[in-house]
């Protein structure tokens, strides 16, 4: 049984199917990346898995569980963590501290504990910071971390922004555009660094633009155009499709997103 399930799912925004009958599972250790053309529904299956859209038909489980429609703090403590395609980094933190933020799910105690500091709220605080510095040394980003985060490159907050989602301990992590905006370069470590992730066993789902870098690191693709799939498999498989061939092409002109 895959980690994630997805069957059935399907929303209507008004009129229009913005997503419909679209189903796949990802494995533990696994890069599934979701991809097709503008307004194809990427970014809305993502926020129906993420918790942040209810579904209208269809089920998303996690481990055999069903969690259709719940909250994403419910699903954080189910193992489920995202970033977000516009960084949700506190910039006027530290870069320790973003990563800290993302524990306190995990970690989290009774406030009026923290409120008077108690021994366990100061083990807690002191655990965080420990968890938070093995995760900037794993992003490359250690000898940063008692920088301002406004400081960092656009390239090094995207990694901020993984490693602040990888606090959670998540055994399931959703990035959605984890290399828009990023140079080659920045591209590149983002690329090692998802497929670090996904060698440690964490399932990975994945919504990207840059068609080479999905190409290079997807265990999987699925295929979405106009709110359905309409293809899926390995990546060599995938990029021959006629049928996503097609729907790259006919969007192509000037979209500049065509099948790397
Ligand atoms: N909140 C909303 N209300 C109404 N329509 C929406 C909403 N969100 C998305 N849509 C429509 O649903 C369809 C799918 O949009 P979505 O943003 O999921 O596509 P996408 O594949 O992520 O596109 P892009 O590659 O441009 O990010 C589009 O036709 C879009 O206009």
């Amino acid at each position: 049984m895959p980690l994630l399930s997805v069957e059935g799912l399907g929303i209507d925004f008004g009129g229009l199917r913005a997503v419909n009958d679209v189903g796949f599972g990802v494995e533990p250790g696994e890069i599934v990346s979701v991809i097709g053309p503008n307004g194809a529904g990427k970014t809305t299956l993502f926020n129906m898995i993420s918790g942040a859209y209810r579904p209208a038909r269809g089920k998303v489980s996690l481990d055999g569980e069903a969690v259709t429609g719940m909250a994403p703090n419910q699903l954080a403590e189910r193992g489920l963590s995202r970033t977000f395609q516009n960084l949700q980094i506190f910039q006027k933190m530290s870069v320790l501290e973003n990563v800290m933020t993302g524990r306190h799910l995990k970690a989290r105690g009774s406030l009026v504990a923290d409120l008077f500091s108690t021994p366990a709220s100061r083990r807690r605080t002191a655990e965080a910071r420990t968890v938070a510095s093995g995760l900037l040394a794993r992003v490359g980003l250690d000898r940063a971390a008692d920088q301002q985060a406004s400081s960092l490159s656009y390239g090094a907050l995207k990694r901020l922004e993984i490693a602040r989602a990888l606090a959670l301990e998540p055994r399931i992590l959703l990035l959605d555009e984890p290399a828009a905006g990023c140079n080659a370069v920045e591209t590149e470590e983002i690329d090692h660094l998802i497929a670090d992730v996904a060698k440690s066993g964490v399932a990975i789902l994945l919504v990207e633009h840059d068609m080479k870098m999905v190409m290079r690191i997807s265990s999987h693709i699925v295929v979405l155009d106009r709110g359905e799939k309409i293809a899926e498999g390995k990546p060599e498989k995938v990029s021959r499709d006629p049928k996503v061939i097609e729907a790259y092409l006919g969007v192509q002109e000037g979209s500049g997103h065509a099948l790397g």
